[in-house]
């Protein structure tokens, strides 16, 4: 008796070929409708499933191979004799390859304007049924659910080498793909931010050099339909692969400049905190305050602009050290001069439609933790003056502008700012008065000093951090206020005359 192969696949690349190949082989090729007319079409020989189930196909095709002729024949014991008499009294031959790739889901939820009904009916349910049967089979049944592998299988059947650990990993191959297809399907049916059962998917983008550490393999996933706005849909125009630093710091870039959409800006990142951040008329000024405000730590830095890059602002990036320039866009002589340097990775991304209302996963030893993003976002009319001491209408906007950074820096996080630049970022240290002194003696080189703010990503949980800022010339401060000893940190600001705001709202970014 010839060996049986059923194919069944939605993609129909590779796939009249890949049946040529069994043919000549050996095998008897079993199909459905479609794969039948293609390779009928190109030739090949095989069977309708109808013919052997003796049933037509039905209700639009949701049913095809759902058949016990079909099933039992995937699913028979090959070394139980219970199994194969049961199979021959039935008349039911034993199917010994399985080759079905499913309906486009994914890709039919993604068209415009699709109707429920119409993604409904691309959920595929005989495919998966006989890939999971085949996989459960492993042992005598070799299943193919991607079409990567079919050169791959005909080698090692050349070979003699399709045995039960080749085929065990086409079988779990299978049920990743199934749970994947099947996490897709749950996500799309139901609007559920923390469902009982989380069944994220993520699909390799690349295996990378190393992890965090040269010691630490690693890989990049994206989402299957990831955000217009995110780093899985930017393009790299030049440069060496993304690393997996290079891609957590080019993310936390993006995550920044999503804030500051009004006016031409310049983030200047480093080990994902921001270095210096500057906002001006026209992207050149906005870079020059981005660099100013260190001059060192952008050495070596991740720069996400949020307007095309001009000539000017290229040649001042160029003659620094950079890992990554990432825009909406460059001008053409921009380009080039950025591109002279070989390992620059240069990327372009669509920043019209930012769509960060996303949520954060982390995991922990033993679990995970799922939160919603922090797009909480607090300006001027949010704030409340709780000093006798109140803010000019100059020392208001370089307030909103650091309350607008510092929740992107990592906790304890204190930025000193003007309307438009960062002056000192002071993050992750584990007292608020050891960030703000970094923050604030940092910003006391600068020019500019004199009109500047503090912004806290949390409450001040003594009154030594008011103190601090107002001995170094700091006339105004926002924090979100809460503490038990907030009376403390207001007393001292009426002590020394400044303005203290709150804002109710904290930002820790741990
Ligand atoms: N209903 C069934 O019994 C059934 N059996 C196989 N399919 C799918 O039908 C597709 C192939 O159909 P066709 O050969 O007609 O183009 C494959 O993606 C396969 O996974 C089915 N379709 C959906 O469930």
């Amino acid at each position: 008796m010839a060996k049986l192969a059923l194919l069944s696949v939605s993609d129909k690349t590779g796939i009249t070929n890949f049946a040529a190949e069994l043919v000549a082989r050996g095998y008897e090729v079993i199909s459905t409708g479609g794969t039948l007319k293609a390779l009928t079409d190109a030739g090949v020989k095989a069977t309708a499933v109808e013919d052997i189930t003796g049933f037509p196909e039905m209700l639009d095709g949701r049913v095809k191979t759902l058949h016990p002729r079909i099933h039992a024949g995937i699913l028979a014991k090959r070394d139980n004799p219970e199994h194969m008499a049961e199979l021959a009294k039935n008349n039911i031959n034993p199917i010994d390859l399985i080759c079905v790739n499913l309906y486009p889901f994914k890709e039919t939820i993604q068209k415009a304007g699709v109707t429920d009904g119409e993604a409904i009916e691309q959920i595929d349910i005989g495919g998966p049924s006989m890939l999971r049967a085949a996989a459960k089979n492993y042992q005598d049944v070799t299943v193919i659910t991607d079409r990567a592998d079919y050169a791959e299988f005909l080698k090692r059947y050349d070979a003699n080498e399709v045995d039960a650990k080749y085929r065990r990993g086409l079988a779990a191959k299978v049920f990743r793909q199934t749970a994947a297809y099947d996490a897709l399907i749950a996500s799309y049916m139901t609007s559920d931010a923390f469902p009982d059962k989380l069944t994220l998917t993520y699909e390799k983008v690349e295996d990378m050099r190393y992890g965090e550490n040269s010691h630490q393999k690693a890989a990049y996933y994206k989402e299957p339909i990831p955000a217009r706005y995110s780093l899985a849909n930017a393009k790299q125009l030049h440069g060496k692969a993304l690393s997996y630093n290079n891609t957590r710091d080019a993310d936390a870039a993006l995550r920044i400049i999503a804030d500051f959409t009004e006016q031409p800006t310049v983030v200047a990142l480093k080990h994902m905190n921001p270095c210096g951040i500057g906002v001006g008329d026209d992207l050149l000024s906005a870079w020059n305050l981005a660099y100013e405000a260190d001059p060192i730590s952008i050495f070596g830095g991740i720069i996400a602009l949020n307007r095309k890059v001009d000539l000017a602002t290229a040649e001042k990036m160029h003659a620094l050290f950079l890992e990554i320039i990432i825009a909406p866009a460059f001008d053409e002589d921009a380009y080039a001069v950025l591109a002279k340097k070989k390992n620059l990775r240069i990327m372009t991304l669509d920043f019209a439609k930012m769509d960060t209302h996303h949520q954060d996963l982390v995991t922990v030893l033993g679990g995970a933790l799922l939160q919603d993003a922090d797009t909480a976002h607090e300006s001027i009319a949010d704030f409340k003056v709780v000093s006798k001491a109140q803010p000019t209408q100059a020392q208001l906007e370089a307030l909103e502008f650091g309350q607008t950074v510092v929740k992107h820096v990592k906790s304890n996080a204190i930025v000193v700012t003007t309307a438009n630049q960062t002056l000192g970022v002071g993050a992750g240290q584990m007292n608020r008065i050891d960030s703000l002194k970094i923050a604030v003696d940092k910003a006391k080189e600068k020019d500019n000093f004199k009109n500047a703010v503090v912004a806290s990503d949390a409450f001040f949980p003594m009154d030594d951090c008011v103190e601090y800022a107002a001995q170094n010339g700091i006339k105004a401060i926002v924090e979100p206020g809460g503490s038990i000893k907030d009376q403390a940190s207001i007393d001292k600001a009426d002590e020394y005359g400044i303005a203290l705001i709150f804002t109710g709202v904290r930002h820790f970014k741990h």
